[in-house]
């Protein structure tokens, strides 16, 4: 199967315009009022309209209530919601029933403890997203930019899709597919110039990197 590349938190028609023709397969819109890449509803609506059919739309939130994914819904109609939270299994459940749209679970990885809670989230999640365990007193649960172990994820075996993210950029990207054999990749801080402004270049030569690793992979297979 093919790799996904995962662009998020990005907030212009501009570098959204960058990750769309560059192949990115997910484009991620934040709704969490802390994050530097929060959009509003106005916002989302034009973003999305400009990746209708382009690629999928994925919102990412933070233990939303249903008004707010309501809302959400309304002005983004996205492809995919991304639970970035503490959101319960029994959580995830009433969201697939009430919203109708696959579910891409986040969880935060700072040791092996932290893959127990695996067997109940992948009873209702669609995939799951690996990222970086946040400091307690971080101000969001991620797009901080940093990593994880990813030998973690090294036996892992697991029968739903997944992702890895959390301080990937294009010079490690390679090597966090290498590891993980994750199925796609997510990127917010590692194509940015600065806290929240995506790069259109660190953008191209992220999706150029991850894809790079997919032609090695299939030259290896044919051979
Ligand atoms: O991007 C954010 O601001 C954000 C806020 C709240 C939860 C998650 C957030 N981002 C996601 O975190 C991972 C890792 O990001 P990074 O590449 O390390 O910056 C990624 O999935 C983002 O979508």
């Amino acid at each position: 199967m093919s790799l996904l590349v995962k662009i998020c938190g990005l907030s212009t028609g501009e570098t959204l315009e960058t990750a769309l023709d560059a192949g990115a397969d997910m484009v991620g819109f934040v709704f969490f009022p802390p994050s530097p890449r929060h959009v509003s509803l106005e916002l989302g609506r034009d973003l999305g309209r400009q990746a209708k059919r382009r690629a999928l739309k994925v919102a990412l939130t933070v233990d939303a209530d249903d008004a707010t994914l309501d809302n959400i819904m309304d002005a983004l109609s996205p492809d995919i919601l991304q639970l970035h939270g503490k959101e319960s299994v029994a959580r995830l459940r009433d969201i697939k029933q009430r919203f109708g749209r696959p579910v891409m679970k986040a969880v935060p990885v700072a040791t092996a403890a932290d893959l127990a809670v695996l067997p109940g989230y992948a009873e209702v999640a669609d995939r799951i997203l690996f990222d970086a365990r946040a400091p307690k007193d971080a101000t969001r649960p991620g797009g901080l930019g940093a990593a994880f172990d990813w030998r973690l994820l090294e036996n892992l075996e697991l029968k739903l899709p997944y992702m890895v993210s959390g301080g990937l950029d294009a010079h490690n990207v390679a090597e966090a597919l290498r590891v993980t054999r994750a199925g796609g990749v997510d990127v917010s801080s590692g194509v940015e110039s600065a806290s929240g402004v995506k790069d259109p270049e660190m953008i191209k030569a992220f999706i150029r990197a991850a894809r790079a690793t997919q032609d090695a992979s299939q030259e290896l297979s044919v051979r």
